[in-house]
C-alpha cells in the first residue's frame, strides 16, 4: 500500500492472458515478493488517438479505492514514456463467461457474491453499468470478481458499446426506449446475470436480436422447473420494467437466497467440498 513508484523491472512478465481494447493483459510476478499480479499494459499513443486518457484516469481513480472480495483490486499503476501499466489483482480462475461455457451453471453461492459487490459499489456511488459475464473474473475458491471499470461512472458510451458488441441480452427496457438510466440499471443486469449463471443461458435469449428485444420489452420470464423458488423470487423482483420497482440492493442482500448463499466463507467451503468430490 506504500506509494512506492514501481517500474516494469520489478516484475517478471508471464504469458499474455488476453487482449483488451487498448493493450494486453499479462500474468506477472513481482520479483522480490513473488506476488502474482495481472499487468494491464496500455499504449499512450493509442489512448491519445482515441481520447481515452480521461476514461483510463477514471478507471484508475474508481478502481484503486475499491476494496471488496468480489471486486477486482487495482493495486497501483506506473508508466514509462510509451506505456501505462495497471497493477491488477490476479484472478486464477480466468474469465467467468468461459467458465460458464464449460460448466454451464455455477453454484448459487458464487452468483450471490455479486450482489455484495454491487451493494458495495453503490455504497461508494459507483454505477458499473456493464455487468455481464465478460466483465467478471473468477478468483480463488470460485469467488467472482467484478472487473473492467472502464465503462463505469458517468460514461455514457457504455450503452453504445453494448449495442455495438451485439450482446443485447443485458440491455434493460429503459435503454431500449432510449430513456435515461441510473444505478437501477445495475439491478436489471444483476437479474439477467443471476438468471444466466443459475440456468445457463440469459432470460431473453433467442435466435434473432429482434426477438430478444421483444422479450425484454414484454419481460417474458420462464424458469426451468428445477429452479429454486427463492432464486425465482429474487430474479423476478430485479427484472421489473419500471426501474423504481426493482428490489433495492439493501433488500437484495437480505433476500433469503442471498443470505443462504452469499457469504465468502460458505463459498470457500462449498468450493473445497466440490473440489474434493471431483
Ligand atoms: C485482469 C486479470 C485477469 C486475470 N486472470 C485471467 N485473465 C484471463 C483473461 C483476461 C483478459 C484480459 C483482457 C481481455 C480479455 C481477457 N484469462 C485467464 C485464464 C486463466 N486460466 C487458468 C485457469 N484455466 C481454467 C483457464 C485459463 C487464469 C487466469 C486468467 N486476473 N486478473
Amino acid at each position: 500500500e506504500t506509494s512506492t513508484s514501481w517500474s516494469i523491472n520489478d516484475f517478471e512478465i508471464g504469458q499474455p492472458l488476453g487482449k483488451g481494447r487498448f493493450g494486453y493483459v499479462y500474468c506477472g510476478r513481482e520479483k522480490r515478493t513473488r506476488f502474482l499480479v495481472a499487468l494491464k499494459i496500455l499504449f499512450k499513443t493509442q489512448l491519445k488517438n482515441s481520447k481515452m486518457e480521461q476514461q483510463v484516469k477514471r478507471e484508475i481513480e474508481i478502481q484503486s479505492n475499491l476494496k471488496h472480495p468480489n471486486v477486482l483490486r487495482l493495486y497501483g499503476f506506473f508508466h514509462d514514456d510509451q506505456r501505462i501499466y495497471l497493477l491488477l489483482e490476479y484472478a486464477p480462475g480466468g474469465e467467468l463467461y468461459r467458465r460458464m461455457q464449460k460448466e454451464k451453471v455455477l453454484m448459487e453461492s458464487e452468483a450471490a457474491g455479486l450482489c455484495n459487490a454491487l451493494n458495495y459499489l453503490h455504497s461508494k456511488s459507483v454505477i458499473h453499468r456493464d455487468i455481464k459475464p465478460e466483465n467478471i473474473l473468477v478468483g480463488k475458491y470460485g469467488i467472482l470478481k467484478l472487473a473492467d471499470f472502464g465503462w463505469s461512472a458517468e460514461s455514457t458510451t457504455a450503452c453504445k458499446r453494448t449495442t455495438l458488441c451485439g450482446t443485447l441480452d443485458y440491455l434493460p427496457p429503459e435503454m431500449l426506449d432510449g430513456r435515461g438510466y441510473d444505478e437501477k440499471i445495475d439491478l436489471w443486469c444483476l437479474g439477467v446475470l443471476t438468471y444466466e449463471m443459475i440456468i445457463g443461458k440469459p432470460p431473453f435469449d433467442s435466435q434473432s436480436q429482434h426477438e430478444t428485444i421483444r422479450l425484454i420489452r414484454s419481460i417474458e420470464l420462464n424458469f426451468p422447473i428445477t429452479t429454486s423458488h427463492d432464486v425465482r423470487d429474487l430474479i423476478s423482483k430485479l427484472l421489473c420494467r419500471n426501474p423504481i420497482e426493482r428490489l433495492p440492493l439493501k433488500d437484495v442482500i437480505q433476500h433469503s437466497w442471498i443470505v443462504k448463499n452469499a457469504d465468502i466463507k460458505s463459498i470457500e467451503e462449498n468450493y473445497i467440498k466440490r473440489k474434493s468430490t471431483l
